[in-house]
């Protein structure tokens, strides 16, 4: 089966795909790739370091306001489509899947256009516009949350879950912590703000690391790459207390998330589907910034049945945190009520679902 992929910008949209691609190669070692992004999004350094061959296409996204850039996108795209075309017709895909993000755009569409059976995989439960666009055109369109489903054409939609859920089942959180220079056994709890890093939660996370540095439980405090220098001229000042570890940006997420037992995160729906397929905590603070709050969308399945605590950004102050945090480490019983409700809405077959839909549409 040969197989290009296309989607980007940030992790949420890329590592789904590469979760898929290494399950893929799990029960077909004879399978082909091809990824195609932009050289300015994530997936440029994230899949160039897991080793798929690549090639990039310019694109950018739509303004809300009118302006000559949208004359400019508009250019883009079709720029972008002519240079998929070529990429295609070089490759021969059996299939193209687009995982999100405006890359994926012209990629899907040329594929579709030139009649290569094509599918897109949404992870949050309310779409992207890329993936609203190219639903017109596509074979399949994958969901991971129910609701979803409205967006999208009824005929096309099969709910098949994150891929990157199935990805982080079976790693050892011993190693995980040790990687990052945690303590092996004692309680620990990440903070992530995303792929990129969050200023909100960054800014409250400054604020009690002294505090923190007093409890018996540890912190890895991830900052994102960009904020990374900021934060660490401030930690500067203050001091970093023992049992904080502080990173721009973790590689081997899934081992390390298998050894936490509280996360800190924006509500990002990759990142939700890794939570729930392990079964993990949360506390989340969706980003305000996204297009139709669809963040606090994601994360309201999560806290309806009591698997995540969900604050606003605008609440969210280093006390409350700190007090939110205390309230779940501390107390045995609501940890362990927390997780078992993560769980039960984990799809951790996810990758094998959506492996399957390819097959279906593909014959091979
Ligand atoms: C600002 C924005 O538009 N965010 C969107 C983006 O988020 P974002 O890219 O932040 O996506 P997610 O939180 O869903 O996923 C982040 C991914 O990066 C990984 N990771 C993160 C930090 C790190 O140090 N190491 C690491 O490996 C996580 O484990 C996860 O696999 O895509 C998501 C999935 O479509 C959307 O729901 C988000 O709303």
């Amino acid at each position: 089966m040969k197989v290009l992929v296309s989607g980007g910008g940030t992790g949420g949209h890329i590592y789904p795909a590469l979760a898929l691609i290494r399950e893929i190669k799990k029960h077909n070692d004879q399978a082909e790739f091809l990824y195609i992004g932009t050289e300015k999004g994530l997936e440029n350094d994230i899949v160039r370091k897991a080793d798929i061959p690549f090639k990039s296409i310019e694109i950018t996204g739509f303004k809300r306001k009118l302006s000559f850039e949208n004359v400019k996108t508009v250019m883009r795209f079709f720029k972008g489509v002519s240079d998929s075309k070529k990429y295609i017709k070089e490759f021969k895909p059996d299939v193209v899947i687009g995982t999100g993000g405006y890359v994926c755009g012209p990629v899907v569409y040329a594929a579709a256009k030139l009649g290569i059976p094509t599918i897109v995989h949404e992870q949050n439960s309310v779409p992207g516009v890329t993936n609203k666009f190219l639903s017109r055109y596509v074979d399949k369109v994958a969901i991971c949350f129910e609701q979803a489903a409205t967006f999208f054409p009824t005929e096309k939609v099969v709910l098949t879950g994150n891929p990157r859920a199935s990805e982080v089942l079976h790693h050892d959180g011993i190693k995980g912590k040790e990687s990052v220079g945690l303590h092996p056994t004692k309680k620990a709890v990440l903070v992530v703000g995303g792929s990129r890093g969050a200023r909100a939660i960054n800014e409250a996370v400054l604020e009690i690391l002294g505090e923190i540095g007093n409890k018996d439980y540890e912190l890895l405090y991830v900052t994102g790459e960009v904020h990374y220098d900021s934060v660490m001229e401030e930690v500067k000042k203050s001091g970093n207390p023992s049992n904080v570890v502080i990173k721009p940006f973790v590689y081997n997420m899934p081992e390390v998330l298998a050894g936490m037992d509280l996360v800190v995160a924006r509500a990002g729906a990759t990142t939700l589907a890794e939570l729930t397929a392990l079964g993990k905590a949360s506390i989340l603070i969706p980003s305000p910034y996204v297009t139709n709050n669809h963040q606090e969308k994601n994360a309201s399945s999560l806290k309806e049945n009591g698997a995540a605590l969900v604050r606003k950004e605008q609440e969210l102050t280093g006390a409350s945190l700190l007090q939110d945090m205390d309230n779940i480490l501390l107390q045995d019983d609501v940890l362990e009520k927390m997780k078992q409700a993560s769980e039960e809405l984990g799809i951790q077959d996810a990758a094998m679902r959506l492996y399957k839909e390819m097959q279906a549409l593909t014959g091979k």
